[in-house]
């Protein structure tokens, strides 16, 4: 199954993050990384598997580098019915309230468009002592990618 990252930055922690998880799943996937800000939703297709990857900024919002592709989702209302996704979010206890807020919208937009989220949510912590790069490492490999469902 194709598995496509899209990772929404402000400072670059989440690209960071994208090619650590995209590191992980080529050894046994076929792995495409892209900015959301280069990405088009009209290019979301169904049958593959997506990685969400994405900080926070503002009071609880996403990076702006994030905002056009959800304005186009938000704008288009694309049908995302069978669409698998699992979320790795970033963000800093420090914003205790809004804390990860980030890819915990990334999830919410999607789920509200039919997708579906698998696998747990991980959410770093700028706080902590552990490295996004490793914690995305150790969150892709207990990934389960699911089966391709038959069209
Ligand atoms: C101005 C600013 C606002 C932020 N707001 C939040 C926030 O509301 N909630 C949160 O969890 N993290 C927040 N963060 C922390 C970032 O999400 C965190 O540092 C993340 O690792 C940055 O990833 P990036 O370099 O990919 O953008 C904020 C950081 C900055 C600089």
């Amino acid at each position: 199954m194709r598995v496509v990252i899209l990772f929404g930055t402000e400072m670059g922690t989440a690209e960071r993050a994208a090619e650590a998880v995209a590191d992980v799943l080529a050894a046994s996937h076929d792995v495409a990384v892209y900015d959301m800000s280069d990405f088009d939703a009209d290019d979301l297709d169904t049958r593959d598997f997506h990685i969400l990857v994405c900080s926070t900024y503002g009071t609880g919002e996403l990076p702006t580098g994030a905002e056009p592709f959800f304005a186009q989702l938000d704008d288009r209302l694309p049908d995302l019915s069978g669409l698998r996704f699992a979320v790795f979010g970033l963000g800093d206890i420090v914003y205790d309230t809004t804390f990860n807020r980030g890819g915990e919208i990334c999830a919410e937009k999607f789920t509200a468009l039919g997708a579906e989220q698998v696998g747990a949510h991980a959410r770093h912590d700028a706080s902590s002592s552990e490295r996004p790069q490793d914690m995305a490492r150790e969150w892709a490999r207990a990934l389960e990618i699911p089966a391709p469902t038959s069209v």
